[in-house]
């Protein structure tokens, strides 16, 4: 089946360039004024096999579509577009919770296009290690089995090795959620509160994601693979990650290009609101949607956080 991409920004273009060891991809962007190397990916060349173009028409021919896009920018791109998107084999790369609706990906995609076949491509991938070719592995999940295995071996190549499973909550949970606990891992680091203090935020960040998401149906162990820990692993530990950057910035004080996607920052405000009406308890992700509007002092969420009631681990 054919494959085209849609969303030409970094990690798009490095999934196209990924995915072209099989066989011939396109890349649709509503900006590709940069030709065969896009500014987000420097040094990179796209090979022959990548057809990039910003005629959506043409590219949703494809029978499968990654949706590369940021995922505020998802369901107004899904209405916009719904009619090119139906039957499809639609596969969501994105890693937040829609702030207008409350619901992951699939959900948009499956309230707009119901006929689609739904899938999740997640894990940990820096978009400039897959587009340097070194070997990652993901999770690609999706309540179809046979939908599943095919996919897994379009997807896959000899650097890029897909597990499935059929839990799509907790794929999607897992790579939204960790990203707001990788901007709270930051703040830590930026603020100087040591790496035994990102430890704590890392496990007890781990905690809340397997709370909310377990409460929304996602198994457990799903939260502890690919999609979950190991992404929580490499977000909360790399200047690479931009959620991680941005949660620097935030604990030294300093400002941060708005320009650059920050999943974490929405989505930490649609988990905060997501818990309370949940009824949960998600005290690092509530302290994140304060500091990333400006509503705390980090040192007021320090604060917070350590003198909460005691409790049981
Ligand atoms: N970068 C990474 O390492 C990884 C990213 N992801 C996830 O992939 C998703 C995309 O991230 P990433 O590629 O890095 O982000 P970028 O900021 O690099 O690119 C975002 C892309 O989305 C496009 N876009 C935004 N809004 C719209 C819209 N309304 N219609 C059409 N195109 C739009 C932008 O176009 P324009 O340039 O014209 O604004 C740009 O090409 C995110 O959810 C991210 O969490 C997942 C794994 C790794
Ligand atoms: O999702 C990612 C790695 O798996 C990319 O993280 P950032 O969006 O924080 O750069």
């Amino acid at each position: 089946m054919s494959v085209a991409i849609l969303g030409a920004g970094a990690f798009g273009t490095a999934l196209a360039i990924a995915i072209s060891a099989n066989g011939p991809v396109t890349l649709w962007g509503r900006d590709i004024s940069w030709g065969r190397e896009n500014p987000r990916l420097p040094g990179i060349t796209l090979p022959d096999q990548v057809t990039v173009t910003a005629d959506l028409q043409a590219a949703t021919q494809a029978g499968t579509l990654l949706l590369a896009l940021p995922a505020q920018a998802l369901g107004a791109f899904l209405s916009e577009h719904a009619d090119l998107l139906q039957d499809k084999w639609l596969v969501s790369t994105a890693k937040g919770i829609d702030l207008t609706r409350l619901t992951g990906p699939s959900t948009l995609i499956a309230e707009v296009c119901p006929k689609a076949t739904i899938a999740v491509l997640t894990g940990p991938s820096f978009a400039a290690d897959i587009a340097r070719g070194l070997p990652t592995a993901l999770t690609l999940a999706c309540a179809e089995d046979r939908a599943a295995q095919a996919l897994q071996q379009m997807l896959s190549t000899p650097v890029l090795r897909l597990y499935r499973t059929p839990d799509v909550t907790g794929a999607e949970l897992g790579g939204a959620l960790k990203n707001v606990i990788a901007i709270a891992a930051g703040v830590v680091i930026g603020a100087g509160f040591g790496d035994s203090a990102r430890a704590a935020i890392i496990t007890r960040g781990f905690a809340e994601m397997t709370r909310l998401a377990t409460h929304l149906g996602a198994r457990p162990e799903t939260l502890a693979g690919l999609s979950g820990l190991g992404d929580l692993t490499l977000t909360c530990t790399s200047v690479q990650s931009r959620n991680f950057r941005f949660g620097q910035a935030l604990g030294k004080g300093e400002d941060f290009d708005p320009a650059t996607t920050v999943e974490g920052a929405a989505t930490a405000r649609a988990v905060t609101a997501l818990a309370e009406k949940l009824g949960l308890d998600m005290p690092i992700a509530a302290m994140v949607a304060k500091l990333s509007q400006g509503g705390a002092s980090v040192e007021h969420a320090a604060e917070y956080l350590m003198t909460r009631p005691l409790k049981e681990e």
